[in-house]
Formats: C-alpha cells, sequence, structure tokens
C-alpha cells in the first residue's frame, strides 16, 4: 500500500507550520495513522505525522489546530496566479504569521487576454481552484475568504473596452462563487492598492512593523521608520512605494497614510501604467515604427539572428500605443535583431521625458518623485529577469557589473541563447535583453539610482515561503489581519517563564546561603582556623 506521510512542524502548540505538500497522488490511501511526537528537551516543540489522506480532513487534530486560510487570484495582464496563505488559530494579528501554503499559474492568458471570448475567463480559473480545494481541509472550505484582483491588463482593457472588462469580470466572478469558497468580490484594483499592497506585503514578511524589545527602542530613537521600499515591475504596469525621509505635500495623489501596529506610516506610491515591461516594448516598437519607411525594422533589444512578425492594425488598439497610431503602407511589420545594448539603451531612454518637471524632483513624465530612502525590494518581473540573468546573488553586483553582464547576454546570437536555453519559453528569452536593459533604463534614468545606492536594491522572489507581491498584503488588509494598534503584549512564553522561575529559584537560595554564612559563620571561615 502506498502511503506518504505528510510532515508538520511546530513551533508551538498552536502554531504549526506545513512543512510539505500533500503528494496528490497518494491522497487514496485508505489507511488512518497519525502520532505525536513530543521531544523530552524541548517540551514544545511538537512533531506531527499524518498520512496524506487525513491532510484534507485532519480528523485528528483539534478543531483549532489548523487555523485559517485564504485564497487570493492575482489575475495580472500577463498569467493569473492563484495564491492560498494559512495562518495558525488565534495568531492572525501578530507580524509574519501568514504564510503562503500553494501557489497555482493558471493556463493561458490573463483575464483581459479573453476581451474576445469573454464567457471563458471564468473557466480558465476551475483547474486552480481545484488545487485550492485539495490543499484546504475540506471542513474549511466555505468559510476560506477568496479574492481576485485584476491589475494593469484589465485597467488598459476597461479603457480600450469597458463592455468587455465587464463581461471579463462577471465571467470570472461566476466562477469563483461556484467554487465552494467564501466569495469575497472580483474587482480591478488601482495601482495605487497594487503599489501599498506590495509594500505591505513585502515588510509584513520581512518582521519590519511590530517591534520588540531592544528594537523597538532603538527605533524609538530614530525618526525614519525602518520599512523597506517596494518595487514591482509587471507586464503592463510598474511601482515604486517607499518611506522617504521627509514628506513634501506637493503631490497628495501620491501619498499614503497608514497607522500599523501602533505606528503611523507615510508612504510614497506611484503606478506608472504601459511602464511593464510588455508594454514599455510595444511602446518602444511604436515609437521606432514612427521612423520606419519600409516593413522591416532592425532592433538592437534582440539577439541577433533573431526575427519576429507582429501586425500592424492590431498594435494601435491599445491605449499604451494609440497615440502613436498613424497609416502605414504595410499590415505586417517585420522585426529583426541587432544585439546591440548601447544603442537599445538609448532607444529605451527615450520612454522616459525627464523635460518637464513641476516638483521639486521628478522621476519622468512629470511625476513627482522624493529622494529616494532606505532599501528596496525589487520582484514579479524585476526578479525574474535578473535571476534568469544570474544576477540575484546575496553579495550583489555593482551596477557596472550588472550592465556588463546584460550587454554580454544581448551580444550573444539567438541562435546560441535558443540552444543553451531550450527548455525556456521563446517569448520570454527573447525578451531577457530589452526586459535587463530595460530594468536598468528604468531604475537608473527613470528613478535615478546611482552607482552608490544601487546596492540597496534586493531582488526577491519569495520571502521565506511567500512569493513577494501586492495579494499578501491584499488578504491581510481586507481580513482585517493587521491592527491599526499594538496588540496587548502577549504574557510570557513557557520558555521564559521556566526561565524566569529557575533565575528567581537561584537568586533566592543564593540570599538564603548569604544570610546563613553571615549569620551561623561556620568554623571554617572564623578567623584564626585554617
Ligand atoms: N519566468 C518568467 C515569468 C514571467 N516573465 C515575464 O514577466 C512579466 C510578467 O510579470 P508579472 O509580474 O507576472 O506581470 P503581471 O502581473 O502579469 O502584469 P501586471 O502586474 O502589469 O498586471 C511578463 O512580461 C512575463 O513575460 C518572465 O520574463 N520570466
Ligand atoms: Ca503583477
Amino acid at each position: 500500500m502506498h502511503l506518504t506521510l505528510c510532515i508538520y512542524i511546530s513551533q508551538n502548540d498552536l502554531s504549526p507550520s506545513r512543512s510539505r505538500r500533500c503528494d496528490p497522488a497518494s491522497e487514496r490511501s485508505p489507511r488512518s495513522f497519525s502520532v505525536v511526537i513530543e521531544t523530552k528537551t524541548e517540551l514544545w516543540k511538537k512533531l506531527v505525522l499524518v498520512p496524506c489522506k487525513h491532510c484534507l480532513e485532519h480528523r485528528n487534530m483539534p478543531e483549532d489546530f489548523w487555523g485559517g486560510y485564504g485564497i487570493v487570484l492575482d489575475a495580472g495582464s500577463s498569467h493569473t496566479n492563484l495564491y492560498v496563505y494559512e495562518w495558525p488559530a488565534e495568531k492572525e494579528n501578530d507580524t509574519g504569521v501568514v504564510q503562503q501554503v500553494e501557489v497555482c499559474k493558471v493556463e493561458g492568458p490573463g483575464i483581459s487576454g479573453y476581451s474576445q471570448t469573454t464567457e471563458k475567463a471564468g473557466p480558465s480559473l476551475v483547474q486552480c481552484l481545484r488545487q485550492a480545494e485539495g490543499v484546504i481541509p475540506l471542513k474549511q472550505h466555505q468559510e476560506t475568504p477568496v479574492y481576485l484582483g485584476a491589475t494593469a491588463g484589465m485597467r488598459l482593457l476597461r479603457l480600450e473596452n469597458k463592455d468587455a472588462a465587464e463581461k471579463v469580470l462577471s465571467s470570472v466572478e461566476k466562477t469563483l462563487r461556484s467554487a465552494p469558497f467564501n466569495f469575497q468580490g472580483a474587482r480591478i484594483i488601482s495601482g495605487q492598492e497594487e503599489g501599498a499592497y506590495g509594500w505591505i506585503t513585502i515588510n509584513y514578511l520581512l518582521g519590519n512593523f511590530k517591534q520588540s524589545g531592544w528594537k523597538k527602542f532603538l527605533h524609538s530613537l530614530k525618526s525614519v521608520s525602518e520599512t523597506s521600499g517596494a518595487l514591482d515591475l509587471g507586464g503592463a504596469s510598474t511601482q515604486i512605494t517607499f518611506v522617504p525621509d521627509e514628506i513634501s505635500s506637493e503631490s497628495p495623489q501620491n501619498l499614503l497614510y497608514f497607522r500599523l501596529y501602533g505606528k503611523d506610516y507615510r508612504v510614497y506610491t506611484h503606478s506608472f501604467l504601459c511602464y511593464g515591461k510588455d508594454q514599455a516594448l510595444q511602446q518602444k516598437l511604436a515609437r521606432d515604427l514612427q521612423s520606419t519607411e519600409n516593413s522591416s525594422l532592425f532592433d538592437p533589444c534582440f539577439h541577433q539572428g533573431y526575427q519576429r512578425t507582429i501586425s500592424v492594425s492590431n498594435f494601435f488598439k491599445n491605449p499604451c500605443t494609440s497615440v502613436e497610431k498613424k497609416q502605414f503602407p504595410f499590415s505586417q511589420l517585420h522585426i529583426e535583431g541587432e544585439g546591440n545594448y548601447e544603442k537599445c539603451r538609448r532607444n529605451i531612454q527615450n520612454l522616459f521625458n525627464k523635460t518637464d518637471c513641476p516638483y521639486s524632483s521628478c522621476s519622468f513624465n512629470g511625476i513627482y518623485l522624493p529622494p529616494l530612502q532606505g532599501d528596496f525590494g525589487a520582484f514579479s518581473a524585476f526578479y525574474f529577469v535578473m535571476n534568469f540573468l544570474n544576477l540575484t546573488s546575496d553579495d550583489p553586483f555593482t551596477l557596472d557589473e550588472v550592465a556588463s553582464a546584460i550587454k554580454k547576454f544581448c551580444a550573444r546570437p539567438w541562435h546560441e541563447v535558443k540552444l543553451q536555453y531550450h527548455q525556456i519559453k521563446e517569448k520570454y528569452l527573447s525578451e531577457y535583453c530589452f526586459s535587463g536593459a530595460y530594468i536598468l533604463s528604468l531604475l537608473e534614468n527613470g528613478y535615478e539610482f546611482t552607482t552608490e545606492n544601487w546596492k540597496r536594491i534586493h531582488f526577491l522572489g519569495k520571502i521565506g515561503s511567500s512569493d513577494a507581491g501586492w495579494t499578501l498584503g491584499y488578504m491581510l488588509n481586507l481580513t482585517n489581519m493587521i491592527p491599526a494598534e499594538e496588540p496587548p503584549a502577549p504574557p510570557l512564553s513557557y520558555g521564559s517563564y521556566v526561565g524566569l522561575m529557575v533565575l528567581c529559584s537561584l537568586v533566592l537560595v543564593s540570599v538564603i546561603l548569604l544570610a546563613w554564612l553571615l549569620f551561623h559563620k561556620p568554623k571554617c571561615l572564623q578567623k584564626g582556623v585554617v
């Protein structure tokens, strides 16, 4: 008989954390088996072994053992991801306790890709919802909230075709309502929300919100909040969010105020629609097209030997490129790669208008940006691209090293790149040269990161077991899991209590011994006795 054990390791009785997922292949195992081992040295450390069948039912577990679950679907422009989060019972207000236990990548395009076949948007999510059903205990399905947040792809579709965007949302709502979970809404979130929730996610996971002991004391001496900024790069939009050193009220639409765990945060955020890496490429091609006389175009951002054909008529339907629309005497454009990093950088630079700034300082396109402050976590496509280029090691690369690595990669002929990375989707692979150059342009020219503060950018995919992104922050906010005020300090833990008792006993015994020695001086301590 096939029997696979799921192992759960718990730091204490109430906060188990899943160390291994159920193997669906073995969930049919009919044997029931449950063991609880308490080690003698660490009384509070428990190891629980349950066969996979019971991972779904948890029959032998106390009612409150597993806490809660929540599901968030990130309906991005390029694809949809479903995340399952889990938190231990009664601990949901602690910081860092909610963890991602599952991620499912939905097959096919992002939901905005269903603009012509809107009724198919919802059914595309079914497979991942089934996967979530297998992860969350049956008993808890009904009370598990499920949220869907759509980002820039749907923002663009709403601009282009409002009716189609509404139909897509109705279709996904219908599917989510038919799942056995507690449907809480499917909506297009704003760019500001995307930035803010990304910032909340990474600082929650890094444990930056709630400080205890000496850390709290140290931070109370400093005026600035020790939070990390957040840089998110998607397919259609990009966000920058951080707590600036000093806040000017020049551009109130870029400021957000939060009170979290008893502390006030004044956060700057901006979302650039059309500056996600796919739309940035579209914008670049639309500009290049303006100066093209015939139907072929040499592109320095693609590898030498790479070729691609695009349809010119569909190209300008997109709100990110429609301003560049004009009539062309050809319907297909043939693109041929040149693999020239410097030329590519110059080409991309045109996307960032640095001429007009109505504020004391700007990023680009006349958007206010206060001076950069602190460390930044850069995730989503920032991470995918830098990780592919092997530029995310713990010992950070300098800006020059990063630039020369991308330059080297861009100079490689396409047939060689394709041969080496045959397992990677051609759509991704063909664009890593452009994406690398675009990331440097955005960070260096757009936000004005320099050689000095470049090392403050940390490219990260996950923090612990959770993906960096806006979804966790979104769920924490909507389920009220981040309190405005600091929850009262918990009573002493069992370990600290035992330690304190032992210390008190030792002090008491020492005092008694000392007193006894003082008052009943034993003969050996009396003068004259050797
Ligand atoms: N291994 C991967 C995975 C994704 N991508 C690219 O990364 C971008 C998507 O990043 P993502 O953060 O998933 O964007 P979305 O959420 O889909 O877009 P948005 O946030 O703008 O709605 C796309 O260009 C996709 O082609 C990549 O280059 N390599
Ligand atoms: Ca995204």
